[in-house]
């Protein structure tokens, strides 16, 4: 269980986080969604530690992870919300480094390894640098090495951008399945037909705080025959623009 406990974070003056309290059971797939800057990432860098809160705490599994950094990062998976780093190594060389430093052996590692580069369609470029890749691939080669280790929590930045369809629906399934098996699945996204798919549980943002935390099952239920793009505009989106698109393009109905 992760709760999140009064989080708060500014970057000099910017409130980028505000008060942001909510609990992330085992066995649930949990969406953040929230328009470009409402907060997002700065929750799951925070939740990685990737940076500190200004106030406010997290614990994971009852231990405060301020003072448990190490021993929680283990648990952890971390997809970050670009997959453009370590672009000298070939992909290979990356996953043996995140192998090195999980101090997972390599038998322990081989066969995971191979099913993933199989899954992702990777096996013919597990020996070219990273920065030859595409953006697709580099996200791939990326999920790759953070599922390596078989972490209980898996903790994903927008982790279906740029993957081909094919790769997204592997994931999906991966993630489905983790969450099946009682552990965490944790991601945010921009692609809602994805979270109405996908998520038991939702956390939207805008401009750092916190509107809708539930189910999507109880969200859906609240607005009769609306989608979850319908409900989720209405809740996050603009006020009074109905005429800012005919403004620019013209009315098409005209
Ligand atoms: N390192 C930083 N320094 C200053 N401001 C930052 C920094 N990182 C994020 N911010 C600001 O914090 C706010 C929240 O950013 P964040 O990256 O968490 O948004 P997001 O919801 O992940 O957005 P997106 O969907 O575009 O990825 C934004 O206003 C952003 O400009």
């Amino acid at each position: 269980m992760i709760d999140i406990n009064d989080l708060s974070k500014s970057y000099g003056n910017k409130e980028a986080l505000q008060h942001l309290t909510l609990q992330i059971k085992p066995g649930e797939i949990f969406g953040f969604l929230g328009h470009n800057g409402a907060g997002k990432s700065t929750t799951i860098k925070n939740l990685v530690s990737i940076i500190q809160p200004t106030s406010g705490s997290i614990t994971v599994d009852g231990l405060e992870l301020s003072e448990h950094r190490q021993e929680i990062k283990q648990k952890i998976a971390y997809v970050p919300d670009t997959p453009d780093i370590f672009l000298q190594l070939t992909a290979a060389e990356y996953w043996d480094l995140l192998a090195a430093a999980y101090d997972l052996s390599e038998s322990e590692v081989k066969a995971r390894r191979q099913k993933l580069v199989e899954l992702f369609n990777m096996g013919l470029h597990v020996d070219e640098t990273i920065a030859s890749f595409s953006h697709g691939m580099r996200q791939k080669t990326v999920l790759i090495g953070a599922l390596l280790s078989e972490p209980d929590i898996w903790i994903l930045d927008e982790p279906m951008q740029g993957l081909d369809p094919q790769a997204a629906y592997d994931l999906k399934q991966l993630m489905k399945a983790h969450a099946k098996k009682g552990k965490t699945v944790i991601f945010s996204t921009h692609n809602l037909d994805t979270a109405q798919q996908l998520c038991d549980e939702l956390a939207i943002l805008k401009t750092g705080k916190l509107i809708y935390n539930g189910s999507v099952k109880n969200l859906l239920a609240q607005y009769e025959n609306e989608s979850l793009e319908e409900i989720y505009l209405q809740m996050a989106g603009r006020q009074g623009d109905g005429h800012l698109v005919d403004d620019i393009e013209g009315d098409i109905n005209e």
